[in-house]
């Protein structure tokens, strides 16, 4: 095991597993004071890690934890008046506290096979049960916040070490999804 590669922090002491019992639960930012908090019901879906530039990272993790929930299974609960939208101009839509810089929620509103979802990173949840991360999307981007090229082999290896497959895009069953939606909306396959 070479648990002296750090991944992010809810993965790199071993892989939870999900709780059956795992009905939703609140994220909550890092603020002390009015923090922002997000309701979600039910179980999230998609978990992945992901190496991208534009996920939030806790400090120090070289990859971000994040998931998909229905947008109408998510409700800002409180102090929604702190976050703001990091970049218009993304497919994500992220929602960070403009205080603490968490991401909260980053729902998908334009036409895409991920309309109508939010991404969200459920280790700000308050409750445990989660389902966990199934595999490392977009790996090699961490270049692209200055880890060392030299470096990748490691963390790929410590990656499937964790039963965290890596691509340096989203998942084949994922990519597959993406496509069949496009395929569908041009004519290439039928809709
Ligand atoms: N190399 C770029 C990749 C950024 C990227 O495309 N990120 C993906 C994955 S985010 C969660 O899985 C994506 O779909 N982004 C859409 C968006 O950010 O709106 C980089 O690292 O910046
Ligand atoms: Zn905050
Ligand atoms: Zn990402």
């Amino acid at each position: 095991m070479n648990s002296s590669i750090s991944i992010h922090p809810a993965v790199d002491g071993g892989i939870q597993p999900a709780s059956p019992d795992f009905a939703g639960g609140t994220l909550v930012c890092a603020c002390t004071d009015r923090p922002v908090k997000v309701r979600i019901e039910g179980q999230i879906a998609h978990n992945h890690a992901c190496g991208c530039t534009k996920c939030w990272k806790p400090s120090g993790a070289n990859f971000s934890i994040v998931a998909v929930v229905p947008h109408d299974k998510l409700t800002v609960l409180e102090n929604g008046d702190k976050l703001q939208v990091v970049d218009p101009t993304a497919l994500i839509q992220r929602h960070a506290c403009r205080e603490c810089g968490v991401h909260m929620y980053g729902p998908v509103e334009r036409e895409h096979a991920f309309q109508g979802l939010d991404f969200i990173h459920p280790e700000r949840l308050q409750e445990s049960g989660w389902a966990p991360p199934g595999f490392a999307a977009f790996v090699s981007s961490i270049i692209e916040s200055g880890v060392d090229p030299s470096r990748m082999d490691g963390i790929r290896a410590r990656l499937r070490e964790l039963g965290l497959e890596p691509y340096d895009c989203l998942s084949p069953a994922l990519m597959d999804f993406i496509a069949t939606w496009v395929a569908k909306k041009s004519g290439a396959l039928p809709s």
